[in-house]
């Protein structure tokens, strides 16, 4: 299918590296974006990164605003508008893990502003993406929203993130093996628009991940540089494609409703790295890649078992049932599973 016509937003300024915290100033002063900023954090990020973070900006006199967040809701985007209005900041500056950040995206998509992108935590790919998820009325809402215009990781905040969130980012990586297969299906069976460009770049990233499994490792900076690199990539990706589908599967459908089912028991990129060995199963059967997608997995020490997430069988079966609901997105779970399709699925490949 053709499309007649694209637009690609894109991070401008991606400052990855060791110490590269100190230099956020630069990477905000380089792009023109002048005034005052507000600060958007929460209680562990403000003290890992935020208030250094703070301290560069009043330094060079713009004395930031600053708002602390502690949940994911609509109303928690309302009040950073609010506080941005009522400081009458310039732009926004997210600090922490994919939480404050999708506050802060969604956030200054309403109010019309940039904003900065400044992770402690390398936990899933919406760090850099276009895409904010805020989990509301029992569903979770995926909304497209503008990339941040900078994104400032450094690696040794990130390494010295409790290490379960780099895996759930390594995790979520390594889902692009069956997310790029259900967007491939869908061009097929749907005519969905498919970009060969996209598609190629997300299972890429994904690949070159597991070859570098080895050096993630807990205590090891450059696994975060290797997980950050990849995260980048796979938010251009998505850039790309003007969608989530590079990145966002069947196995993230089930992972939307296990946070429906159950929500907080685990995290986005391990709930979705344990759906995209059952729906690699559902793609090519026994024989397919699903023990690789599981060794892989198993290699970088996230879960790969229900029981391992903590979710019981029950709560896996009914989410594999229902996971089709969630949103208007063809993958291969078509109409829906029925239940003993779903309990074959999540035994063969040793989920439960
Ligand atoms: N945009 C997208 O595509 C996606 C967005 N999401 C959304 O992202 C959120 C989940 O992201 P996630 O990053 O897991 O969650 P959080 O931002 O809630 O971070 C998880 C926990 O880690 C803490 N934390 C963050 N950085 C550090 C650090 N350096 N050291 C120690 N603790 C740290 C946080 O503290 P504190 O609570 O103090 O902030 C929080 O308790 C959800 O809101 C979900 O809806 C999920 C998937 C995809
Ligand atoms: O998590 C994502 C990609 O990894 C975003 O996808 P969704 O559009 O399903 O929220
Ligand atoms: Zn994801």
């Amino acid at each position: 299918m053709f499309e007649k016509s694209t637009w690609i937003r894109l991070p401008r300024n991606v400052l990855v590296g060791h110490d590269v915290l100190d230099r956020t100033v630069e990477a905000v002063e380089e792009l023109h974006l002048t005034g005052r900023p507000l600060i958007v954090t929460g209680e562990i990020p403000r003290e890992v990164a935020g208030n250094a973070v703070r301290q560069q900006f009043a330094d060079r006199g713009h004395e930031p605003a600053e708002v602390l967040v502690d949940e994911a809701s609509f109303a928690a985007v309302q009040r950073v508008i609010d506080a941005a209005e009522e400081a009458n900041v310039d732009y926004l500056i997210g600090v922490g893990g994919g939480k404050p950040i999708d506050l802060t995206k969604m956030a200054a998509d309403e109010l019309g502003v940039g904003f900065v992108s400044v992770p402690t935590a390398a936990s899933h790919d919406g760090i850099v993406s276009g895409r904010a998820s805020v989990p509301e009325d029992g569903t979770r809402h995926s909304v497209a929203a503008n990339p941040p215009v900078a994104v400032v990781a450094d690696t040794g905040i990130l390494a010295d993130a409790p290490w379960r969130l780099t895996t759930a980012g390594c995790a979520d990586i390594i889902s692009n093996y069956t997310a790029v297969k259900d967007w491939q299906l869908a061009q097929r069976l749907q005519n969905v628009y498919y970009s060969e460009y996209s598609g190629a770049l997300a299972r890429m990233t994904a690949e070159l991940l597991v070859e570098r499994a080895d050096s993630i490792k807990q205590g090891l900076e450059e696994s975060a540089w290797v997980v950050v690199k990849a995260l980048v990539s796979s938010g251009v990706a998505m850039s790309i494609a003007g969608s989530s589908r590079p990145a966002s599967g069947a196995e993230h459908l089930f992972s939307h409703q296990l946070d429906r089912l159950v929500p907080d028991a685990a995290l986005h990129g391990h709930q979705v790295g344990v759906g995209s060995i059952m729906v690699e199963y559902l793609h090519s059967g026994e024989n397919g890649e699903w023990r690789d997608i599981r060794d892989a997995l198993a290699a970088i020490g996230a879960p790969t078992t229900a029981d391992e997430l903590g979710i019981d069988e029950a709560t896996v079966i009914e989410a594999l049932t229902t996971a089709h609901e969630i949103r208007d997105r063809y993958t291969i779970l078509g109409n829906g599973m029925s239940e003993p399709a779903a309990r074959e699925a999540a035994e063969v490949t040793g989920v439960i």
